[in-house]
């Protein structure tokens, strides 16, 4: 049974999801990993960890952040998931700017880009390994499409079938049709916590599906133990 959080609107998604990911963080000693989605939902989320009572409860010196996906466009770009998540949170917080491991998309192709952002993954990591008893992330923060992709994977793409690699190129997939290079399965499961944000009434068609466990990116990505999900009653059909 899935544990949903059930939330009014977007604003209690996200100052519970916030919440959340304090409460995660708290529970890791040592430096932590947070693994960022894009897209527009987190935005909420990412702005209050910028400002109190969030900010002042987050050990920033000890936390490095990292994406799930990026949209192979330059990083001031609106449609960049590192862009996003500069405005809203890493520019506006005292983030060490050397613990932010965007996906070095400048002057590379896709394929470029995902091997060097693997590289930074292996380095942060220690090794190109993934030990079960120590998760490369110490949170991962999910959304869904409404074709019922996660991060940059899309349904039919090559990359779900990647058992080797943490990170990938990929196809643009849905809006923004861009290029992208997302983490692929191995990686999204390599995580201490992890929580799906769902919000709006465009996710309403797809959200049910995913939570049935329908052969979908989504779906899939979430059979990994204690996997928390924050919804909206507009996502959930309930408003
Ligand atoms: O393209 C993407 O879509 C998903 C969902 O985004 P949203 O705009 O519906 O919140 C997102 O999780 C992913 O990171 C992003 O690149």
């Amino acid at each position: 049974m899935a544990d949903i959080t059930t939330c009014t609107d977007a604003d209690d998604l996200a100052d519970r999801a916030a919440d959340w990911l304090v409460d995660a963080i708290a529970a890791t000693p040592g430096r932590a990993a947070i693994c960022l989605s894009g897209g527009s939902t987190p935005k909420r989320l990412y702005q209050r960890l910028a400002r109190d009572p969030w900010r002042a409860r987050l050990p920033w010196p000890r936390l490095h952040w990292f994406f799930g996906d990026e949209r192979v466009v330059p990083a001031d770009d609106p449609r960049s998931n590192q862009h996003m998540a500069r405005e809203a949170l890493l520019d506006q917080a005292p983030v060490p700017p050397d613990q932010v491991h965007a996906v070095p998309v400048a002057g590379l192709d896709p394929e470029a880009a995902a091997a060097a952002y693997q590289a930074a993954l292996e380095h942060y990591y220690g090794g190109p390994a993934l030990d079960p008893q120590r998760p490369l992330f110490d949170v991962m923060l999910l959304g869904i499409g409404p074709d019922g992709h996660t991060a940059s994977l899309f349904p039919g793409s090559p990359a779900l079938r990647e058992t080797r690699r943490w990170a990938v190129a990929g196809p643009p997939g849905l809006e923004p049709f861009v290029p992208r290079v997302t983490l692929t399965f191995p990686a999204l499961a390599a995580s201490r916590a992890t929580a799906f944000l769902v919000s709006g009434a465009d996710k309403r068609a797809i959200l049910p599906r995913v939570l049935a466990g329908e052969d979908l990116p989504a779906a899939r990505a979430a059979t990994v133990p204690g996997v928390r999900w924050f919804a909206d009653k507009a996502a959930l059909g309930e408003a």
